[in-house]
């Protein structure tokens, strides 16, 4: 990407350009493809246990809030920075590349094309520097 960025919490770099938000679909979509990357890791036994009692309504608002600064939407994230936030889980990389899969088919589903897929991965894979504690 070229052109000004901007840091958000969490420690994302985010473009000026809403480009990518666009080719997303937009917060509807974005959140349509949240909701359903999030079922899908709660019908993963290797992930669901680090959901167990974590309010879904509120994850699953603030996390697709969280894709949309990413993607330079209009959008904003009132979450916690990704350090505070997984800091108690324990998440390893093992974790993080599952996670990442159940993003990527939820993509896929939701009819997102590969290379869009992409550049959103690519903006969150630095936060694993965050993210995966062990
Ligand atoms: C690209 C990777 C990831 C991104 C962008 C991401 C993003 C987020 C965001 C935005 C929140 C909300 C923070 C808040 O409520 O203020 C959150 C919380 C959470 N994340 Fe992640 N996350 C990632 C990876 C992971 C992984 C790999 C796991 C575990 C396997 C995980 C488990 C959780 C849990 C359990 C919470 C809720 C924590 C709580 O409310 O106490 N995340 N994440």
């Amino acid at each position: 990407q070229t052109g000004p960025t901007v840091v958000v919490a969490g420690a994302a770099a985010v473009p000026a350009d809403d480009k990518l938000y666009q080719a997303l679909g937009g917060r509807d979509a974005i959140q349509a493809f949240t909701n359903d990357f999030y079922a899908s890791m709660l019908a993963d036994p290797r992930l669901a246990p680090f959901f167990d009692g974590i309010n879904a309504k509120h994850l699953q608002r603030v996390l697709a809030d969280y894709f949309c600064v990413v993607a330079g939407g209009p959008c904003v994230y009132d979450g916690v920075g990704m350090k505070d936030a997984h800091a108690h889980l324990g998440v390893g990389k093992g974790d993080f590349n599952a996670l990442v899969e159940h993003l990527q088919r939820a993509m896929d589903r939701a009819g997102v094309p590969f290379a869009t897929q992409n550049r959103l991965l690519a903006r969150l894979a630095p936060s694993h520097r965050d993210i995966v504690t062990r």
